[in-house]
């Protein structure tokens, strides 16, 4: 199927300009970013990542904020350790036909655990148009990533579709044993993006996989899981809508 090639996530329709340009102030580090200089883009006082750039402790409650073009380290001389998604995709990674679930994506060196594999690139849409596009492709693949994120007692939801705007994440399968994970991560903004980590050391040709959550649909429009793991859960963990 035809997409358009985007390196990272953009503005797609039900977002408006002042969400998406809401941006952090940025941090005011006169040298290295970390906790020990008190970064403000590191709010949870814990570092990002490691010296070799590895994601540390990736958690799904953690907000994970990389430094931006408003960060005085923007002006040292050496790269900021707390930039690694905005960096791009540095592992040699590829599309392949699997057997049983269409393209999938294998790693084609050594990847790393807590290694950055890819950002899951898509356009970030809003609830309605989430609902007119399900609408449209109906019985097709469903693309949508839903980020979902508890701020008190609220629920924010993210909604990213790679579906017409794309990148090779959104290639990667499911599985119930999975490889790697999405972590969300905020590039300077209060919109988050996807990326996706591994989650340990991947051998080259192995296929990557992360797993796609835990609700799942009943009834003759299931799918059936391929992920051949020894943990599968027999259908793929996805949702009526990506709304739910
Ligand atoms: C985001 S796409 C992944 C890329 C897809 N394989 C392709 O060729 O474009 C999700 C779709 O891939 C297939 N898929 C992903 N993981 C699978 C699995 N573990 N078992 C069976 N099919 C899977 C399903 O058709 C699912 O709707």
């Amino acid at each position: 199927m035809d997409y358009i090639t985007i390196e990272t996530t953009i503005k797609g329709p039900g977002i408006s300009d002042e969400d998406w340009n809401d941006e952090f102030e940025g941090c005011n580090c006169e040298n290295e970013c970390s906790i020990e200089s008190a970064c403000s883009c590191l709010p949870e006082k814990a570092n990002n990542y490691s010296d070799d750039f590895r994601i540390l402790a990736p958690s799904s409650t953690r907000l994970l904020i990389e430094c931006s073009d408003n960060c005085s380290c923007s002006l040292l001389p050496t790269p900021c350790r707390n930039r690694v998604v905005q960096n791009g995709i540095k592992k040699k990674i590829e599309i392949f036909s699997t057997r049983d679930k269409g393209s999938g994506v294998r790693a084609e060196e050594l990847i790393g655990a807590g290694e950055f594999v890819c950002e899951y690139a898509g356009e970030c849409i809003g609830e309605e148009e989430v609902e007119r596009r399900c609408k449209e492709f109906e019985g097709k693949d469903n693309y949508t990533l839903t980020l979902r994120e508890h701020f008190g007692d609220r629920i924010v939801k993210t909604f990213i579709d790679p579906r017409l705007h794309g990148n090779i994440g959104r290639f990667l399968n499911h599985s119930c044993d999975p490889n790697c994970e999405i972590v969300i991560v905020r590039l300077g903004k209060m919109i988050p993006i996807a990326a996706i980590f591994a989650k340990r050391d991947i051998e080259s040709g192995e296929e990557l996989c992360y797993d796609y959550g835990v609700s799942g649909i009943e009834g003759p429009n299931r799918k059936p899981c391929h992920c051949k793991s020894a943990t599968c859960r027999k259908y793929l963990p996805m949702s009526a809508t990506p709304i739910e």
